[in-house]
């Protein structure tokens, strides 16, 4: 029977694949074995065939018994581990962090836009399947018809994206920011009569005492936003934005001959897991907009265009109804007034579902189909 390593299962991103697995049956036809860096020993999850001990994550002869190991672990594990294990070990590696996204041994995995690309390279024999950056797949898997229709001349994405891209501790620091705030003006808020320009002097005078609780994030977020995500790449761009244009291509199997512009700017907002991203796209046709939302619609299962209107938004096109759901709503879709090749878009997505674990459950999947 093949046996398939997890590290990383007990963590935020980790979790929610654990969570899918259970809810989609998959834990048969291989032999789980869960690894850990830091509880070596104590009883592993009992995924239906009782619980064994944790191995340690960083045992190299271990981990090369398995012929699937799943990291949701991080980068940092990554680097330490990868590269010892691939000298001795043929398995595939399929992993959530973004370390090896971009080596030439690796596919991006996201398969209703690349399964193609993913066969294809299960055929040519490449043992690299990395999940891709959040906001990457979830514009893709919304607008994965424009691409596949070869419709995009370019397309820039300004994002709006949710405190769990920057990890678990981040978003409890922003609900206890969100708690501190409101601490501050407890006492107006309880009275109708209160003047609503005290209660701001309060909140901002809070917001820039230096009090508020702002180790993870450095600056506040509830209140506030933050146009910064990740370190300084090159001209002027973070890297978070220069994977929207690396990423988006590599997925789609181009090459810098046939290349599509992707760039915005990345901005941290006060959502707990969901990623949003306006986008403005300039098709390289003038087509119907009735014939753009067909287009959009009928790409994948998940995605949901959203008619363009305030009730249906606001019912329909927030983080609020996309959490915790496969669903990726595409709304505010209209022609802008640049011309008629230019269009604009407005979608939502779970970071942790289609951003981080989904992609990497289907193809552990499509790997044991592929060895079955
Ligand atoms: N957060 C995100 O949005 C995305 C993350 N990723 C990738 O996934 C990686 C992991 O991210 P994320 O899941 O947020 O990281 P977490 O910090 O939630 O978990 C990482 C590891 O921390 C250890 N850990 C220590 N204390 C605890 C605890 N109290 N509860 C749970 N785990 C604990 C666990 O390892 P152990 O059992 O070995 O101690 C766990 O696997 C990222 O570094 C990134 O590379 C990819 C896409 C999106
Ligand atoms: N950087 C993303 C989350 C993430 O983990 O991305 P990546 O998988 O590309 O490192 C965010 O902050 O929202």
């Amino acid at each position: 029977m093949l046996k398939v390593g997890f590290v990383g299962w007990r963590g935020m991103v980790g979790s929610v694949l654990m969570e899918r697995m259970r809810a989609e049956n998959d834990f048969q036809g291989f032999e789980p074995v869960f690894f850990t860096t830091s509880q070596s020993g104590k009883p592993g999850p009992d995924v239906g065939m009782g619980a064994k001990s944790l191995e340690d994550a960083m045992n190299i002869d271990k981990l090369a018994e398995m012929d699937i190991i799943l990291s949701c672990q991080g980068g940092d594990y990554t680097n330490a581990v990868y590269a010892p294990l691939r000298a001795r070990w043929n398995g595939y590696w399929i992993d959530a962090a973004s370390t090896l996204r971009m080596a030439d041994d690796a596919i991006i995995v996201l398969d209703p836009v690349n399964r193609n690309v993913i066969d294809a390279g299960l055929q040519s024999g490449i043992k690299n399947y990395i999940g891709g950056n959040c906001t990457v797949s979830l514009m893709l898997m919304a607008l994965g018809g424009l691409f596949e229709k070869g419709l995009v001349e370019w397309i820039t994405s300004m994002t709006y994206q949710a405190a769990s891209g920057a990890g678990a501790k981040n978003m409890r620091e922003l609900l206890t920011q969100m708690g501190e705030l409101n601490g501050e003006v407890s006492d107006l808020l309880a009275d109708p009569a209160s003047a609503i320009l005290d209660i701001d002097t309060k909140v901002t005078a809070k917001l820039n005492d230096g009090t508020l609780s702002t180790a993870n994030f450095g600056a506040p977020l509830a209140g506030s936003l933050i146009p910064w995500i990740d370190k300084l790449w090159e001209n002027g761009q973070t890297k978070e934005e220069w994977k929207g244009i690396a990423e988006t291509n590599k997925i789609l199997g181009k090459t810098a001959a046939n290349l599509i512009p992707v760039d915005g700017q990345c901005v941290r907002i006060g959502a707990m897991r969901c990623h949003s991203q306006g986008f403005t796209i300039k098709l390289k046709q003038d087509l119907p907009l009735a014939e753009i939302e067909s287009i959009i619609a009928s790409h994948n299962e998940w995605v949901k265009v959203i008619p363009n209107d305030k009730e249906s938004t606001l019912h329909g096109l927030t983080p609020v109804q996309a959490s915790g759901t496969l669903t990726v709503p595409v709304g505010r879709i209209r022609k802008m007034n640049l011309g008629p090749e230019y269009i604009t878009a407005f979608t939502v997505g779970d970071q942790l579902l289609w951003g981080a674990a989904e992609p990497v459950r289907r193809m552990l999947k499509i790997t044991l189909a592929h060895l079955g």
